[in-house]
């Protein structure tokens, strides 16, 4: 039986959801900030979420959306929650929340202790956490860098609504990020890949086998 709750981003062919879906995945990320290897587009979003089995959760990853492109992800293709990777502020994700009616998982990027005590402005307003590596400066993708943190920021923090731990997270290192975070449920993109946005099948596997 699984303890940890794995969710893989950045999907973008059919066969690498059947790998991750036999895996065990249970939450896959479409991703739709353009800059980003992992992009898809709302209507090969659409088609590739055709492929995902119910009890699987189909989420859109977006950054600092606007009404319009979420109208256009949302009536386009069958989204289960929204993850919002941007600087979104607890204002704005309560309006989302509000509007679409989905449950929303606000991203905090952490690099030191005053990024851990953001997590609570969000307490009241999202649905769940991602607490993923702050972008290395320069960076020009706001999150899938491979970037770990030091994870012993979130020992002994406890937060209300279910968390998730991301950040450059491998089939080597998830077995001991989640023994000194205590997360039951971690979140990669680069880490299981053979290529930028190309996943690979046994590094999935192996991904999901070490989380637990
Ligand atoms: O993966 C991307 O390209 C990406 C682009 C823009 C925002 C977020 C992105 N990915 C998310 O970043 C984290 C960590 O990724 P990694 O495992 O370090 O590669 C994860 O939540 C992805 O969903």
């Amino acid at each position: 039986m699984k303890r940890t709750s794995v969710k893989i981003c950045g999907l973008t062919q059919a066969d690498q959801i059947a790998a991750a879906v036999e895996a065990g995945a249970r939450y896959l990320g479409f991703n739709f900030f353009p800059k980003s290897p992992r992009y898809v587009d709302p209507e090969t979003c659409a088609h590739l979420a055709a492929e995902v089995p119910p009890g699987v959760a189909k989420v859109a990853l977006v950054v600092n959306p606007d009404d319009a492109l979420l109208d256009e992800i949302i009536g386009t293709a069958p989204i289960d929650m929204i993850q919002l990777h941007g600087q979104e502020s607890p204002e704005r994700v309560a309006e989302i929340r509000a509007r679409y009616g989905l449950p929303v998982m606000k991203v905090v990027g952490v690099a030191g202790p005053d990024d851990v005590a953001k997590l609570d402005d969000y307490s009241d307003v999202a649905d769940q956490i991602l607490v993923d590596a702050k972008a290395p400066k320069g960076a020009e993708l706001p999150g899938g860098n491979g970037v770990p943190f030091d994870w012993t920021l979130l020992q002994g923090r406890h937060w209300t609504l279910p968390w998730m731990l991301a950040g450059g997270l491998t089939p080597a290192n998830v077995a001991l990020a989640i023994r000194l975070t205590g997360a039951r449920q971690v979140d990669t993109a680069s880490g299981v890949e053979s290529a930028p946005g190309v996943k690979d099948p046994d590094l999935m596997r192996a991904f999901i086998e070490a989380a637990g």
